[in-house]
């Protein structure tokens, strides 16, 4: 899928949109936390002022009385005149403001670190469920890759934004009241301060934009990178990259990747270091022509004392907040340009769903399964990995599909579960297109274990319980699984049992031989009581005897349910009641064992093949 250009400068400030939706999943997420965290705030915006303005009047009291004419000579004699009793109590409300600030910045930060923590969990859910309700055929997408590897980098990387966004209005709120300030003494010394701040802020926004794009180029080149890392560096790969040699090959790749944005970002990085070092020092410069204002006024009596602490700590406070603000404020349309990537990704709608006015599936399904001249295009894919293709699975039945690698088999299996609708055909189910019952019942109703089927690193009882999730606490439901599948006597041998945890990616975690695996996953199909039972060659790792019993017992045990089983073993295919021969996503051929072996055909060609390599 070709890539859309990276959002240009223009989109940054359109990007800003993105904050109130931001903000309205902080307080989805938490909605007490973030309101205690906005009135803290408030409280502490104010604060900075009003300790500068306390400040100022401590000054001028101290030099109004110090230039009394009668003054005391001693601290008990100041104190027993009752002239410093007005500053005492200046000093005091000083003090308890600044042990209120205090405390105040800790909570803040207590309650910042739990909603940031609540919000980490609120999106990992919203991704995994939106992950789990998207089409199978995103997951092959590399594209749709790029864009679910930039949203998992969201719910974890615009987590500080919180903070930022809530930092950033109580600084504004601080920049009104300092502001107010000045503009009480000269509206010019805000202006000063603007036109000394603007230069940076417009250099910061440019620099913001240029980062944004390169790493927004670099997603794919990124998940290379990633990938070259993991494969150099985990257990399932050590094997292999041990046998070949494969690290100086996967290292070099790595380093090649790594060093190409290596100088990509020192190139940026050294011009933003001298671009702003020069647009800081103008306004540095400004800050000190203020100053120098306030001296003079001082000097010609026009401004006090304590005027002079209070403007220049304004000043100086001022300028401090309004480059971080206006610094901030372009990092926050850079953050909120990531979180478009987010948005995009929620905004992704899957193709197959249930319509409005979705059947229910039949219980139980009365004549079967139809493919009805059906013809399938994996998406991006120029070939057909299926056409043409049109037969019947009859209720109750059990049915194998042979075909050499690559024939569509695997194909015919995720349209039938309806992990992809068909580019052209039908399938139907009693008779009715597949697309017309709900999704959630047909899946229910299908139960499939793909060769490909996933170790999960949990408890043997949970790999097992994985079928049927909801029958999670069922032991003897989990027993009997397990024991149809031949997975009763794996467990016997672990030392926890049932509650042994399988896999090697924990501590404490054993790992099982291929065939075990198998078993395990086989169990699964028991859990679920589908209508429809499909073993797509789960059972490669199995020995000859193990797939004979498990295809046996699966015949038996699958009596009066619809079932499919495709294997590449002859002795175990040969069990099913017909057998498709698919061949370059077609029925070749189709009967019983005995039916196709007596014909000349593509079947009795692929026995006999794998009749000779055991003679
Ligand atoms: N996700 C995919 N994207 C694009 N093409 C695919 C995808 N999966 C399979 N194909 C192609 O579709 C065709 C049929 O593949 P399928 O997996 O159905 O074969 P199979 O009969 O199950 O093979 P095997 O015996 O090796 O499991 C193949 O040509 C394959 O290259």
């Amino acid at each position: 899928m070709a890539r859309p250009d990276a959002p240009d400068y223009a989109a940054r400030w359109a990007a800003l949109k993105n904050i109130p939706p931001f903000l309205a999943m902080v307080w989805r997420a938490s909605p007490v936390l973030a309101g205690t965290m906005i009135a803290l705030r408030l409280v502490r915006a104010v604060m900075p002022v009003a300790m500068l303005w306390i400040g100022k009047l401590i000054i001028d009291e101290v030099v109004r009385l110090i230039a009394l004419d009668a003054r005391p000579d001693t601290l008990a004699g100041w104190w027993e005149s009752g002239l410093v009793h007005p500053l005492t109590l200046l000093v005091l409300a000083e003090l308890g403001l600044a042990l209120a600030s205090d405390l105040l910045g800790r909570l803040v930060t207590y309650a910042d670190s739990l909603l940031q923590e609540r919000l980490v969990i609120s999106l990992s859910i919203r991704l995994m469920d939106h992950s789990a309700a998207l089409d199978l055929a995103s997951f092959e997408d590399a594209g749709f890759q790029d864009r679910l590897d930039r949203a998992r980098r969201q719910t974890m990387g615009r987590i500080p934004l919180v903070n930022q966004v809530m930092q950033q209005l109580q600084d504004s709120l601080t920049v009104i009241t300092f502001g107010a300030g000045l503009i009480a003494y000269n509206p010019w010394l805000v202006a000063l301060l603007l036109a000394a701040l603007i230069p940076t802020l417009i250099g910061q926004m440019h620099f913001n934009a240029e980062l944004y794009q390169m790493n927004w180029r670099r997603a794919p080149e990124r998940r290379e990178r990633d990938y070259l890392r993991m494969i150099g560096a985990t257990s399932d790969s050590a094997k292999e990259v041990k046998i070949f040699g494969l690290n100086a090959f996967l290292r070099d790749r790595y380093l090649e990747l790594a060093e190409r944005f290596y100088a990509e970002n020192r190139a940026i990085n050294r011009r933003q270091l001298v671009a702003m070092a020069a647009l800081t020092g103008i306004g540095t410069l400004c800050y000190y022509g203020a100053y120098l204002w306030i001296l003079g006024r001082t000097l010609t009596g026009t401004l006090s004392l304590g005027d002079l602490t209070f403007l220049s700590g304004s000043f100086l406070r001022l300028r401090g907040l309004i480059e971080g603000l206006l610094s901030s404020f372009s990092n926050m349309a850079a953050q909120a340009l990531y979180l478009d990537d987010l948005y995009r990704f929620f905004d992704e709608r899957p193709a197959i769903a249930s319509r409005p006015d979705a059947r229910p599936v039949p219980q139980p399904i009365t004549q079967g399964i139809t493919f009805d001249g059906v013809g399938f295009r994996y998406p991006g894919a120029e070939r057909w990995a299926v056409r043409h293709l049109s037969f019947h699975l009859t209720a109750g039945e059990t049915v194998a599909l042979v075909g050499e690698n690559g024939a569509g088999k695997t194909t015919i299996v995720k349209l039938l579960a309806r992990l992809y609708d068909p580019t052209e055909g039908r399938v139907l189910l009693d008779g009715r297109d597949l697309r017309d019952y709900d999704l959630d019942q047909l899946r229910a109703a299908v139960g499939v274990i793909f060769q490909d089927f996933v170790r999960y690193a949990m408890s043997a009882a949970d790999n097992i319980a994985a079928g049927r999730i909801e029958a999670r606490d069922d032991r003897p439901r989990i027993e009997s699984a397990a024991e149809r599948a031949l997975a009763d006597r794996v467990i016997a041998t672990l030392p926890a049992g049932y509650d042994q945890m399988v896999g090697k990616r924990f501590a404490h975690g054993l790992d099982l031989s291929g065939g075990e695996w198998q078993k395990l996953a086989i169990a699964r199909a028991y859990m679920r009581d589908a209508q429809i039972l499909i073993l797509d060659e789960p059972t490669a790792a199995l020995d000859a005897r193990a797939e004979f019993e498990v295809f046996q017992r699966f015949g038996d045990l699958s009596s009066g349910r619809t079932a499919l089983l495709i294997s590449h073993r002859f002795s175990s295919v040969r069990m099913a009641d017909r057998i498709i021969v698919i061949e370059q996503g077609r029925v070749q051929d189709q009967g019983t064992h005995d039916q196709l072996v007596a014909r000349d055909g593509r079947y009795r060609e692929l026995f006999e093949l794998q009749a000779q390599g055991y003679r």
